[in-house]
């Protein structure tokens, strides 16, 4: 069974639903990556996100847009990534950790190539943004035997036929955008949130996760009663922004909005 189909079980006998940190790796300097990805977890982070840096991520907001351009000024690559999950690896062998990244920099490294790295180094799934479920199959059948995870996104506009395909090409879990549009987004109803979930539920026994819009510890307790999974991105990222200068003081501060936001969560 893959880490992150181990924890989702874990935590369904817990009654608990996944906490889910997304931050970009080497934002604003490399070295605060590892330090970072372990004060998440003992916030009680579940599952990390760590963003690839790219110079063109179109799915995201200006937030997180400005995250990728700090790390690329370090020259942050997809093997620097890389090497951090192998270096937090050493302290944490259960926490599962997602890559998010955008295809190119995968096909530069080949998919066999990348595929044998993310194993090596402890990866445990890939969010691909730009590759949709019906182009996956080549990266699919390197990552498959190696236990890592494909993560694909639903959005409000999915349709069903599309649901049930990315539903059989999923594992892991699915991951519902919450909202149209771009990461760091306004507003999510939570309405449409829990139907959207009621919906994917009827093609899946997957565990379903939401993201998109999650400002703040109400907000993912909200979030947390309709999904399996609460996964937050720009407030974080926007704290680190906040506090770029003075980079000791981002680990707690990362830590100290996660750590509110699971107490919410675990009131349910
Ligand atoms: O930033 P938000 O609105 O909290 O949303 C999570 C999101 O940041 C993270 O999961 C993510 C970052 N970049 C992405 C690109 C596509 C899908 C998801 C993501």
């Amino acid at each position: 069974m893959s880490r992150i189909s181990n924890c989702f079980k874990q935590l369904k006998e817990q009654g608990r639903v996944a906490l889910i940190p997304f931050v970009t790796a080497g934002d604003p300097e490399p070295g605060i990556t590892v330090p970072l990805m372990h004060a998440m977890v003992a916030a009680g982070a579940d599952i990390i996100e760590l963003g690839v840096p790219f110079s063109d991520p179109m799915a995201d907001g200006p937030v997180i847009q400005r995250a990728s351009e700090r790390a690329l000024e370090h020259g942050v690559s997809l093997r620097d990534v890389l090497a951090m999950v192998h270096s937090f690896r050493e302290q944490d062998q259960t926490t599962p950790v997602i890559l998010m990244g955008y295809l190119n920099p995968i096909e530069v490294m080949g998919y066999e190539g990348f595929a044998l790295a993310a194993e090596e180094a402890g990866v445990d799934g890939v969010l691909t943004v730009d590759l949709p479920p019906e182009e996956a199959d080549d990266l699919l059948s390197s990552l498959r035997p190696r236990d890592i995870d494909p993560i694909f996104l639903m959005a409000p506009t999915t349709t069903e036929d599309r649901m049930q395909r990315i539903c059989d090409t999923a594992s892991g879990f699915v991951y519902y955008v919450s909202v149209k549009g771009i990461t760091g987004a306004a507003h999510l109803a939570i309405d449409e949130v829990s139907a959207m979930t009621d919906r994917i539920r009827r093609h899946t026994q997957l565990p379903v996760g939401v993201g998109f819009g999650i400002k703040d510890a109400e907000m993912a307790r909200s979030v947390a009663q309709v999904s399996d999974a609460v996964i937050v991105g720009s407030v974080l990222v926007r704290r680190i922004e906040e506090l770029r200068e003075t980079p000791a003081a981002i680990a707690p501060a990362v830590a100290g909005i996660l750590s509110d936001m699971r107490h919410a969560i675990d009131l349910n």
